[in-house]
């Protein structure tokens, strides 16, 4: 190379912190004033989120199926309420169902003469921890239905409604670390939360073409009631990988979440653990920043292996001693 070549070169690789450094500076997303659709909104991680986004002043409709504990969630958004004008709804859907997810955002969309929300928050979806041989046609699809369609028709829904009311808006998608890796008796929840990947990915390209804006978030064990629930069916073997994930309340996801939506992150990881699965299955998305991302995949290229040779011998070492046993005991072999 000749010394001009160098040069430029150099210019060149010197130019991108200092191109990093202008996005620091970058007007942050505030949801004050806006309309945010949060679907699973009675529970867990969507209600702590609910409730973050009404106190920094938005206008909060939560979407959940049982109408109960949308009534308790709304009295906990009331208290967290920071002017009279705000306005704070519930509405009870099944959102696993593509009308029932059109019609949840109709009806969502009245009390603003009809125009669609600004922000889309999809935190509903629930997991059924099993092992895939015992598993059934109806079981697999019931099952893609709770943790794929019941964001994907919501997306449907708003995105055509966006587009229409001309509304450069948000959506934003819950997968989870299990839509980036996955271990056994997750056979029937991975699948989904890797497809939302896919559709983040496909709508986070397309909807440029709208100026909306797409994110995805992938986090780990979240202490919410949803976890209690999937705990009482998923296998012993699961439980004690899941060990070395040490777990966020759903108020410290809700925070992570709005953070990484603040800065303009495609893929939001709520945890260090979640940015090295990130960072390490990153592909062609685009990265969070450069030096920790590098950083984040580094640790990973080192640390994964070891970490999923160790799982794999505790998965054969199980097998040998209770598996077997375990089924047999199901009527699996009769
Ligand atoms: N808990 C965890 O460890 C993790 C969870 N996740 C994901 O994060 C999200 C939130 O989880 P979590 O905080 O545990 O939530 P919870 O399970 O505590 O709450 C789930 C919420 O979604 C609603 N919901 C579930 N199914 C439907 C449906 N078919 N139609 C409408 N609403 C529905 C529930 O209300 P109702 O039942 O009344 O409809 C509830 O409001 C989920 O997408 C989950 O897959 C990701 C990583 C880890
Ligand atoms: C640096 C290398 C160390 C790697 C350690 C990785 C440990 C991960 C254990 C598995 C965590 C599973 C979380 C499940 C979250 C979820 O989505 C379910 N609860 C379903 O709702």
């Amino acid at each position: 190379m000749t010394t001009s070549t160098w040069t430029t070169t150099l210019l060149f690789l010197a130019l991108i912190p200092l191109i990093y450094s202008f996005t620091m500076f970058s007007k942050k997303w505030s949801p004050k004033g806006l309309h945010c659709y949060v679907t699973g909104g009675s529970s867990g991680m969507g209600l702590a989120l609910a409730e973050l986004l009404t106190r920094r002043g938005a206008h909060v409709s939560i979407v959940a199926r049982d109408e109960a504990k949308l009534r308790v969630a709304l009295e906990q958004l009331e208290k967290a309420r920071q002017s009279p004008e705000q306005k704070l709804n519930y509405y009870s859907f099944a959102l696993d169902q593509a009308d029932a997810s059109a019609a949840a955002l109709d009806a969502a969309c009245q009390p603003f003469g009809g125009k669609s929300p600004d922000a889309i928050f999809l935190c509903a979806g629930s997991s059924t921890p099993g092992f895939f041989v015992e598993e059934t046609e109806a079981s697999l699809r019931k099952t893609m239905d709770m943790s794929y369609w019941v964001q994907a028709w919501t997306a449907l829904a708003a995105t055509k409604r966006m587009v229409r009311d001309g509304t450069k808006g948000k959506i934003v998608f819950t997968s989870s670390v299990l839509g980036y890796f996955s271990i056994v008796g997750y056979s029937t929840y991975s699948p989904g939360k890797f497809a939302l990947r896919g559709l983040a990915e496909a709508l986070r390209s397309e909807m440029q073409l709208y100026d909306i804006c797409i994110h995805i978030c992938f986090p780990g064990t979240i202490y919410s009631p949803g976890y209690e629930q999937e705990n009482k069916t998923k296998p012993e073997i699961t439980l004690k990988i899941e060990e070395t994930d040490e777990g966020l309340k759903p108020e410290q996801v809700a925070e992570a979440l709005m953070k990484g939506v603040e800065r303009g992150e495609f893929h939001i990881a709520v945890d260090v653990l979640g940015n090295i699965f990130r960072a390490s299955t990153r592909g062609a998305s685009p990265q969070n920043g450069m030096f920790m991302d590098a950083l984040y995949a580094f640790a990973g290229w080192i640390a994964l292996p070891i970490w999923r040779r160790g799982v794999d011998s505790s998965i054969v070492a199980h097998g040998k001693e209770k598996h077997v046993e375990y089924l047999k005991k199901r009527g699996f072999f009769d």
